[in-house]
C-alpha cells in the first residue's frame, strides 16, 4: 500500500467511524459513551494504540448487546414456528405445502439478520392468508374477507376465531420482549390493546405494520451493522500494529549484533597490536598472531552465522510483513465499500429515507460556491408542519411517524428532480432549489404547500388535515449558507405568526 493510500484509508476510516458512530448513539448508554470517545479520540487522529483500548472497552458492551439481539432473534424464530405449528392445526385448512417449506427455509436462512425481520413477519401473514383461505373440499369457494373473516352480524368462526387471538397473543408476546425508548410505551401499550382486541385478519396486516416498525426502533437497524464494522476496524489496527512492532525488534536486534561484533573485533586487533609490540621473538610472536587469528577467525564465523540467521529471519519477517500488505490492500477494498455504504447509511434519514443534516450540511456550502461563481440564482425553503405536537399528543408517536414518512412523499411528488430535499430535523424539511429566482421558487412551494393540505392524511382509518408552512430566501452573491437558512427560518417564522399553512419569503 502506498503512503498516500494509507494516508487515505486512515482519513476515511476516521471519518466513517465518526459518523458511524454517531447511528450507533440512543441503544445503550454505556455504549453511547465509550463510542462517543472514540469518535473524539480519532477526530483528534489519536494513535492506533490509544483507538484500540478505547476499542477493547466496546467490545463486551458490544457482545452485550450482541446477545440481546440474538435473544430476541430466537424468540423471534420460536414464535413463528409456533405459528406455523398452529395453522398446521386449523381443522379444515390446509397450509400450501410448497409455500410452509419457502417460509420454513426463509426462517432458517434469515432469523439472525434483524433487517429481514419485516419479510419475515409479512411472509408469515402471507402463509397465514393463503392457510385461512384455503376451501374445505366441500365447502364452495368465495371471497377471502367474506368467508374467513365473518361479515357483519355473523357469529365468529370459532377457529379463526381462536386462531386469531393466537396470532395475536403471539405478537403481543414479541412486543413484550423489546426494549423501546420510554418515549414510545403508550404506542406499545396501544398496539399491545390493538392486538389484543383483534379478530380479524383484516386489521392484522396494519397492527404488523406497527410491530414491525416498532421492532425496527428497537433493534436498531444500525446495530447489527456497527458491530460488524467496528470488529473489522479492529482487527486491522491490530495487524497494522503487529507488523510494525515485529519488524521494528528485526531492526534493532540487527543493529544491535552488528555494535558487539564491531567492539569484540576492535577489542581482539587492539590486544593483538599490544601483544605483538611486547613481543621479544619471532616463535612466541607467530604463535601469538595464530592464536588472535585463531580467535579474531572464530568470531567472524560466528558473526557470519549469526548474520545468515537473522537474515533468514528478516527474510521471512519481510516476506510475512508483504503478505500482510497484500491481504490489507484486499480487505481496503472490501472496507473501502463497506465504508461507502455506512456514509450512505450516516448521510440517509431512516423514518423517511431523506438525506439527513448531515447531508445538508455537506452539500450546501459547494452548492451555495458553485451558484454564486457562476451568478446563477438560488433558494432555500425551509418547510414545517404546523401543529405537529398535536398530533403526536392526539394519535400518540406512531402516528405522527407515519405523517413525518407521508408528508415528504407528497412534497415529492411535487419536486423537481433538480430540487434538493432534506429532512433538517424532527418535522422540519428543508429544499434547495438551484437555478431558481424567489419569483419561480414561490410558485413552486406553493405547489409544495398545496400538494399536504389538500392530502387527506389516513390516521387510525380516520381522515386527518395536515398542512405546512414554508420560509423561503434567495441566496444573495456573498452570503453564507448559514445566514442564507436564518432568513429562510425568519420567513417560516413570520409565515407560522400570520396564521400558518402559507408561503413567506424575502430576496
Ligand atoms: N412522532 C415524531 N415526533 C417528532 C419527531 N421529531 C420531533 N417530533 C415532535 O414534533 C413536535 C414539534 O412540535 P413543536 O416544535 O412544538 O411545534 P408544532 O406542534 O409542530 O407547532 P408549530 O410548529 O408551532 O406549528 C414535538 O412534539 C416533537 O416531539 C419524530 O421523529 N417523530
Amino acid at each position: 500500500m502506498t503512503e498516500s493510500s494509507s494516508d487515505e484509508l486512515v482519513t476515511m476510516l476516521r471519518k466513517a467511524v465518526s459518523r458511524t458512530s454517531m447511528l450507533a448513539e440512543g441503544n445503550d448508554p454505556k455504549l453511547d459513551a465509550v463510542v462517543r470517545q472514540i469518535r473524539q479520540a480519532i477526530t483528534k487522529g489519536a494513535n492506533a494504540d490509544d483507538i484500540q483500548t478505547l476499542l477493547k472497552n466496546a467490545e463486551p458492551l458490544l457482545i452485550k448487546s450482541d446477545e440481546e439481539q440474538q435473544k430476541r432473534a430466537r424468540l423471534l424464530r420460536s414464535t413463528l414456528e409456533e405459528l406455523v405449528d398452529l395453522l398446521d392445526k386449523q381443522e379444515g385448512k390446509r397450509v400450501p405445502h410448497t409455500e410452509k417449506k419457502k417460509f420454513e427455509s426463509q426462517i432458517r436462512l434469515h432469523w439472525q439478520t434483524s433487517s429481514q425481520w419485516p419479510l419475515l413477519i409479512k411472509s408469515f401473514l402471507t402463509l397465514a392468508e393463503n392457510t385461512l383461505n384455503s376451501a374445505e373440499p366441500d365447502q364452495p369457494r368465495s371471497s377471502f374477507l367474506s368467508r374467513l373473516f365473518q361479515r357483519e352480524g355473523d357469529a365468529p368462526r370459532k377457529n379463526d376465531h381462536e386462531v386469531m387471538t393466537q396470532i395475536s397473543h403471539s405478537f403481543i408476546g414479541l412486543m413484550n420482549n423489546l426494549s423501546l425508548p420510554s418515549l414510545y410505551d403508550d404506542d406499545v401499550s396501544d398496539l399491545k390493546n390493538a392486538l389484543k382486541r383483534n379478530e380479524s385478519l383484516q386489521d392484522l396486516p396494519e397492527l404488523l405494520d406497527e410491530v414491525i416498525h416498532l421492532i425496527m426502533v428497537a433493534i436498531g437497524k444500525t446495530q447489527e451493522n456497527l458491530t460488524k464494522y467496528l470488529s473489522q476496524l479492529n482487527q486491522q489496527l491490530a495487524s497494522i500494529n503487529e507488523s510494525i512492532t515485529s519488524s521494528a525488534i528485526s531492526h534493532k536486534s540487527l543493529s544491535k549484533s552488528r555494535e558487539g561484533f564491531n567492539s569484540q573485533l576492535e577489542t581482539q586487533v587492539n590486544d593483538t597490536f599490544h601483544a605483538v609490540k611486547h613481543s621479544t621473538d619471532l616463535d612466541s610472536l607467530k604463535s601469538l598472531i595464530d592464536d588472535r587469528l585463531t580467535v579474531i577467525s572464530n568470531t567472524m564465523t560466528d558473526y557470519k552465522t549469526q548474520m545468515i540467521e537473522q537474515e533468514k529471519q528478516a527474510s521471512q519477517s519481510i516476506s510475512s510483513l508483504k503478505n500482510k500488505v497484500v491481504r490489507m490492500e484486499k480487505d481496503t477494498v472490501s472496507l473501502r465499500s463497506m465504508l461507502q455504504e455506512k456514509l450512505a447509511q450516516a448521510m440517509t434519514d431512516s423514518l423517511t429515507d431523506l438525506p439527513n443534516r448531515t447531508a445538508y450540511q455537506d452539500a450546501i456550502l459547494p452548492l451555495c460556491k458553485i451558484m454564486q461563481k457562476t451568478s446563477k440564482p438560488m433558494c432555500l425553503a425551509v418547510c414545517d408542519i404546523d401543529h405537529f405536537k398535536s398530533v403526536n399528543d392526539t394519535w400518540g408517536h406512531l402516528a405522527g411517524d407515519k405523517v413525518l414518512r407521508l408528508v415528504p412523499k407528497q412534497i415529492r411528488s411535487v419536486l423537481k428532480k433538480e430540487d434538493l430535499m432534506f429532512r433538517y430535523g424532527g418535522e422540519e424539511f428543508v429544499i434547495a432549489f438551484p437555478n431558481m429566482t424567489l419569483e419561480q421558487a414561490m410558485a413552486r412551494t406553493e405547489l409544495v404547500r398545496l400538494a399536504v393540505a389538500k392530502t387527506p392524511f389516513n390516521v387510525q382509518g380516520e381522515p386527518v388535515s395536515i398542512s405546512i408552512s414554508i420560509g423561503l430566501a434567495q441566496l444573495e452573491p456573498e452570503e453564507s449558507p448559514e445566514a442564507l437558512f436564518e432568513r429562510a427560518d425568519k420567513q417560516l417564522y413570520l409565515a407560522k405568526e400570520a396564521g400558518r399553512n402559507r408561503v413567506m419569503g424575502t430576496k
